[in-house]
């Protein structure tokens, strides 16, 4: 198969990214999910006619002085005859006896005993919310397609709602891929590199919301590969860093064919990143990322992620370029598609010294990427570029 651009690299990926299955959770766990229907409003806000200030119920109009004859506080269910001249001692979020039609604010009377006198009269009406002011039963609340945050959390919660109908999010696997990976706690064996990728992986998804299920590590080992690739089948989404490309000791491609995994491409005229693979196996959607660490974060940041939204969120699939302008130049001779680590400003993109694939240190300073597309051999100072925010959490 041939070399693909990075657009068609994303048109096919767009292809097969189809939204999971809708699944419903209890309301407290659907922080960061997408609501897979609109919902309607249970019960009316507030339910019943509050007050909104301290102060006294009455009867608009009746007199200027009262008798009181009670008191409603929050959470109390009491109802008053209310006759002639009767007032009730009410406070904020209290129920409203059904007699009484307006608040008087405590500031505004003076008290003497049992009895009241009103020094300003209010509006009628005044500092009773209405049943529904805010929310009608039956009203929409919340549309289909909106990620919970925790204030729509908060704000169905008022509703008593204790369900929501979410789109499910992908069971997400990573397999770390070389020998040559060591975990931190041991001083560096000669040849030896701590291991980054899986950890920078899984960071990336879990402030996208994206919790890893799974984080496996294997040698470069033909059996190994596959065996591990087999298990990990079950999966939504299979991430695989590093043995993607064409040593003696990269097996990844083969094992996933062993594995029957169906490949959509392979190499993507790109730098960072060229050695990218995507294919599918059933629902299982499979990305080889490359094992350079900046190739691995970029094609993450490029491809997966934008995917990963698509099937969790329902609507499209997006690669959310914008616009600004380059402070600085730039030479693009390869023809290829390029993504640059950069420093965003106002809409100014500078260029960091660091571009090494071989580190994220280029990444873990930039706020966005920008992108260069494979036609575009140069640009300079003041020149419009497209760039993908980045670290934006
Ligand atoms: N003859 C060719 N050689 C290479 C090509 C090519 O087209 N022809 N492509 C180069 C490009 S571009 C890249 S990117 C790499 C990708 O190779 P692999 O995907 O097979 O990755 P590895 O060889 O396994 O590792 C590359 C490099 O990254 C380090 N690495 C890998 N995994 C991790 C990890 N989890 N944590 C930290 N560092 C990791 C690994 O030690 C290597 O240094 O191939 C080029 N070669
Ligand atoms: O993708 Mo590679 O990172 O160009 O070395």
């Amino acid at each position: 198969m041939k070399m693909v651009s990075v657009s068609e690299a994303l048109s096919l990926i767009s292809k097969h990214a189809q939204d999971l299955p809708a699944v419903k959770l209890p309301l407290r766990e659907s922080l960061g999910y997408f609501l897979a229907e609109d919902i309607h409003a249970p019960i009316s806000i507030p339910p019943f006619r509050q007050s909104a200030m301290d102060g006294y119920a009455i009867r608009f109009g009746t007199a200027e002085s009262y008798e009181v004859v009670g008191e409603s506080k929050a959470g109390d269910f009491r109802e008053f005859g209310m006759e002639g001249a009767e007032a009730v001692r009410i406070l904020t979020g209290a129920r409203v006896p059904d007699l009484a039609d307006t608040v008087v604010v405590q500031e505004n009377i003076c008290r003497e005993g049992s009895k009241i006198r009103i020094q300003r009269m209010p509006k009628p009406f005044a500092n009773v919310r209405p049943i529904g002011e805010q929310v009608k039963q039956g009203d929409r609340i919340a549309k289909k397609g909106t990620k919970v945050n925790a204030h729509l959390l908060g704000f169905l919660a008022g509703f008593g709602l204790e369900e929501v109908l979410v789109i499910n999010k992908p069971k997400i696997t990573v397999i770390v891929t070389g020998n040559e990976l060591q975990t931190a706690g041991s001083p560096l064996r000669p040849g030896g590199v701590y291991e980054c990728n899986g950890i920078a992986m899984e960071a990336t998804l879990a402030e996208a919301g994206f919790p890893v299920a799974s984080l496996g590590q294997v040698e470069d080992e033909q059996f190994a590969t596959t065996k591990a690739i087999a298990k990990a089948l079950e999966a939504d989404v299979l991430l695989i860093s590093g043995g993607i490309s064409t040593g003696d000791y990269d097996f990844v491609k083969t094992a996933l064919e062993a594995n029957g995994v169906a490949e959509i491409f392979y190499q993507v005229n790109q730098k960072p990143g060229r050695p990218l693979w995507f294919g599918r196996k059933g629902k299982t959607l499979v990305f080889a990322l490359p094992g350079n660490p900046a190739a691995m974060a970029v094609c993450l940041q490029v491809y997966v992620m934008p995917l990963l939204r698509k099937i969790s969120a329902g609507g499209d699939f997006s690669f959310d370029l914008e616009k600004g302008i380059l402070f600085g130049d730039l030479d693009n001779a390869c023809g290829k598609g390029r993504f640059l680590c950069a420093s965003e400003e106002s809409g100014m993109l500078r260029l960091l010294g660091q571009q090494a694939c071989n580190t994220l240190g280029g990444l873990a300073q930039a706020n966005a990427l920008v992108y260069v597309e494979e036609s575009v051999s140069q640009l300079g100072f003041g020149d419009k570029v497209q760039f993908l925010r980045i670290n934006r959490w």
